[in-house]
């Protein structure tokens, strides 16, 4: 059979591994797909100095390669959402199949670019959008689809994975560890994408879709990056017994769906608090199968172009078939997809940590106590032990039990009116996990 041949656009970190990994596994992949997969021509700006190239044709226009009439698959790999938006769509017009790792202009335009993906009959894959080399797509689409998901919570950044270990394990510097990671390519051309959360809600956005059948709603997602920590709470969190991971957390409740990323305390002893680096991992809770873990590289040159191609194969595999019967994007049928809300953060419930800078006045201990039980907030235990007591001043560590945030906002308001209490409450929301 004659090999399907793919446009590459970008040949960047992604592009170049995807180039490479294509070159490298190109007869493991041929035997997997029934036919070879060849790059017919390639657009990009900058050349991945790892990449030989060869004599694969090379132009800096985008839209050179998806009006290329010979080229079957298009593969995005140049990020951002305005200009990947145009070349996918137009890909999709002329009825090119499309492969993407781009997690932005999936969970923002991805109910556009499915719609029109469907009406062209064209697949839109996009594997490496999420957890990068992990799988996830394919196990909650595929793997799990015989359970109503209950709920999926992930570290799905891996420059922020990688900047919170560096800092806890080795007492590294913000900066000098976010400047590392975009030197090993793990971070976004913006890396505020990444520090502020953004990018993790992109892929939990995606996340959610396919686990609840919902459309993509990225703008309704809470966001909180990882730039307000301190090392004193995670001095605190590690005495408490627990870690400070930054987590992307979709759950399915009575009310609608909860779809937060934030900084979370989660015991020491889960699986997910041990995971470190660039790693990702996400858990997945379904009713019939309980709760299962994914776990690999969640950025990198290799890593992502694992997924990317496995992408290719799979569109290859599927590409002549009836596409009535092919995996839904999404992973429920187009007409199936639920209206279930998703909650404001003010709805969501989550037990908390409190960190109160109190004045050393024992009643001080009394007036938060009296605050949080007329709130009906449960105060699951307290720690005073003075790790630093500076100024006459002690901080008061507190765990809470579940309760909504609109009453813990409401709390900490009155926390903060306190004589006897300085400055802000620090308010880390804290996931069991079961
Ligand atoms: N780096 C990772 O580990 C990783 C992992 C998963 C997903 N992603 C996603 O993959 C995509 C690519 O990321 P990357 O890290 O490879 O980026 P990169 O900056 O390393 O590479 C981008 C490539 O696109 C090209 N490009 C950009 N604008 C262009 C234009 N106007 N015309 C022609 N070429 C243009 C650049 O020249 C370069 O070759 C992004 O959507 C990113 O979010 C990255
Ligand atoms: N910047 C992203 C790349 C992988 O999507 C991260 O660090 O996780
Ligand atoms: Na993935």
């Amino acid at each position: 059979m004659k090999p399907v041949k793919v446009g590459l656009c970008g040949l960047g970190t992604v592009g170049g591994g995807t180039f490479n990994v294509l070159m490298r596994n190109a007869q493991e992949i041929a035997r997997r797909a029934g036919r070879a997969i060849e790059v017919a021509q390639i657009a990009a700006r900058a050349i991945n100095p790892q990449c030989q190239t060869g004599n694969t044709p090379i132009t800096e226009d985008v839209f050179e390669v998806v009006n290329n009439p010979e080229i079957d698959i298009i593969v995005e790999l140049i990020g951002g959402y305005t200009l990947a938006r145009e070349l996918v769509l137009k890909a999709i017009e002329n009825g090119k199949h499309v492969v993407t790792a781009n997690k932005a202009l999936i969970a923002v335009h991805g109910n556009e670019i499915f719609t029109k993906a469907e009406e062209k009959g064209v697949i839109v894959a996009f594997e490496a959008s999420v957890a990068g080399g992990i799988p996830i797509i394919k196990a909650i689409r595929e793997g799990l689809a015989g359970n109503q998901i209950n709920w999926v919570a992930g570290i799905i950044n891996g420059t922020g994975n990688f900047i919170l270990t560096e800092m806890r394990e080795k007492g590294r510097a913000f900066a000098d560890v976010l400047k590392e990671a975009q030197e090993l390519g793990y971070a976004e051309a913006d890396p505020t994408f990444d520090v502020e959360g953004i990018d993790a809600a992109h892929k939990l956005t995606i996340l959610a879709s396919i686990a609840f059948g919902i459309p993509l709603q990225f703008d309704k997602a809470y966001t909180e990056g990882i730039t307000k920590l301190t090392s004193e709470d995670v001095l605190y969190a590690d005495a408490l017994g627990y870690r400070i991971k930054h987590l992307g957390v979709a759950k399915r409740t009575e009310q609608g769906i909860e779809l937060r990323v934030h900084p979370t305390l989660i015991p020491a002893e889960e699986l997910l608090a041990n995971v470190n680096g660039v790693m990702n991992a996400v858990m997945v809770n379904g009713d019939a199968v309980g709760s299962t873990l994914y776990y690999g590289a969640g950025a990198g040159m290799d890593a992502t172009a694992s997924a990317v191609v496995a992408d290719l194969v799979d569109v290859v595999r599927v590409m002549t078939s009836d596409p009535e019967n092919r995996v839904p994007h999404l992973a429920f049928q187009p007409s199936a997809l639920s209206n279930m809300p998703v909650l404001a953060i003010a709805d969501c419930e989550t037990a908390y940590y409190l960190r109160i800078q109190a004045k050393d006045s024992p009643g001080v201990l009394a007036q938060v106590a009296t605050i949080l039980s007329e709130r009906g907030i449960n105060i699951e235990s307290i720690m005073q032990k003075e790790l630093e007591e500076m100024d006459g001043k002690v901080p008061m560590i507190l765990l809470t039990h579940k309760v909504t945030e609109a009453k813990m906002n409401d709390a900490i308001t009155a926390l903060e009116a306190l004589e006897g209490v300085e400055g802000q409450v620090v308010r880390i929301r804290v996931e069991q996990l079961n």
